[in-house]
């Protein structure tokens, strides 16, 4: 019975590539950064404190690949685990260093175009746009339209959001268009509507996702996203290791969590929504028990990136990755005689970093299951390594990108 598990740790970079130079990134390093602020005691908030400790991911490698990735065992992990999952660390071939390039390249597509983007950090759209949004969407106007943070953006606008009824405009140096408002004074469906007008509006420009922010809270300084974001993502360019598996294979792609919405649905056969790292834990473990041959489950845990990354969390980001770790049995229980579980991630996002976005990062590729062989993966030339040896453990067609670690 073949089966794979993709957890996808969304922004848990292991060290900056060769290109973070072309970022302004060099010297990021997530899991390095993070491991540090904790040895020193920096990283202490009311759930954790002291060196991180993260030992399951660190006898499938973790550690190693992050030494071999920058140069320098992250702080506090145990150096002399023994190591009992194969482990590497990725480059990304990919022009952006956004979450669908991220995940497509996994898949086995990588983006060698270049997304849109809108570069000016306030009066961000283009005017012809908005005018045109406004009036399709029949909006009293709009707010924003800079680069924000999504939650400082909600303290600075939220209240004027909810008297005025103008939706929340704004954009990062990822290649999206993100629309923030109030769940119950402007209403969901309305936020969901106008987010599919401005999908549409965006044809031209070359967008990758448009994204639903909405929230709930009486006033500033009490406003909480909520679980019920979306991404509406353009379609990968040519078919991912997901698609082939069903349409070659007539296989099984369970979606938990955002991956849906990050492939635009494509190559996707069940979608379970999850909302915070626990339940998407929850999640994944019911959809394994589950799954039969043929099977690919794929979790998205996005906390790591929303909740922790670009919020510059550290102490956050640590006691989220603890979680995960002390978890992690409850997965490697369940692998049966064939899975493949692969533990890794779509970009870095360095919580010491200046700025809110990104960081250009190695991604860590941990693999175990039952026939793995314990060892070293090396440095992979693409993210792409993934879906290619997910295209041959399936045996679907080749991928045109990445080399089997199989
Ligand atoms: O600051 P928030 O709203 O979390 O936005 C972040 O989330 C977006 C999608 O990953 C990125 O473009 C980044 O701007
Ligand atoms: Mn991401
Ligand atoms: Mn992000």
């Amino acid at each position: 019975m073949k089966r794979s598990i993709i957890l996808v740790l969304d922004s848990f970079g292991i060290g900056a590539t060769e290109d973070a130079v072309d970022f302004g990134d060099v010297g990021s390093n997530t899991l390095g950064h993070i491991a540090e602020r904790c040895a020193r005691g920096e990283a202490d908030n009311g759930e954790r404190s002291g060196p991180l400790h993260l030992p399951n991911l660190t006898k499938l490698g973790l550690g190693k690949a992050c030494e071999e990735s920058s140069g320098t065992f992250p702080a506090g992990l145990d150096a002399g685990a023994e190591i009992t999952g194969a482990y590497g660390h990725a480059k990304e071939l990919s022009s952006g260093k956004d979450t669908p390039s991220g995940h497509w390249e996994i898949a086995g597509v990588p983006v060698l175009f270049d997304w849109g983007y809108f570069t000016e950090h306030s009066n961000s759209f283009p005017k012809a746009l908005l005018d045109r949004i406004v009036e399709r969407a029949n909006l009293p106007g709009y707010l924003g339209d800079c680069h924000a943070s999504g939650t400082q953006v909600l303290d600075d606008l939220g209240e004027e959001h909810m008297k005025t009824g103008k939706p929340i405009f704004y954009t990062s140096a990822d290649s999206v268009f993100q629309i923030a408002c109030h769940e119950e004074t402007y209403g969901l469906d309305n936020l969901l509507e106008l987010c599919q007008i401005v999908r549409e509006e965006l044809e031209e420009y070359n967008i990758g996702r448009v994204i639903a922010r909405p929230f709930i809270g009486p006033g500033k300084g009490q406003f909480e996203r909520t679980g019920n974001r979306r991404d509406l993502s353009v379609e990968p360019p040519s078919a991912t290791v997901l698609q082939k598996l069903v349409d070659e294979k007539n296989g099984e792609v369970v979606s938990i969590g955002k991956i849906s919405d990050i492939y635009a649905g494509c190559g996707i056969t069940k979608k379970v929504k999850a909302t915070g790292i626990p339940a998407l834990f929850d999640a994944t473990l019911a959809e394994i028990k589950q799954a039969g041959d043929n099977t690919i489950v794929f979790t998205n845990f996005v906390d790591f990136d929303s909740a922790y990354g670009h919020r510059r969390d550290v102490a956050g980001y640590a006691a989220a990755l603890e979680y995960f770790d002390k978890r992690l049995p409850e997965i490697l229980e369940l692998l049966a005689e064939d899975d493949v579980l692969i533990l890794t991630a779509d970009h870095g996002c360095d919580p010491t970093w200046e700025g809110t976005d990104h960081t250009r990062e190695h991604i860590p590729v941990l693999v175990t299951g039952p026939k793995i062989k314990a060892g070293s993966l090396g440095r992979r030339e693409t993210f792409a390594d993934i879906g290619q040896s997910l295209a041959e453990y399936f045996g679907t067609s080749d991928m045109d990108y990445g080399k089997s670690f199989l």
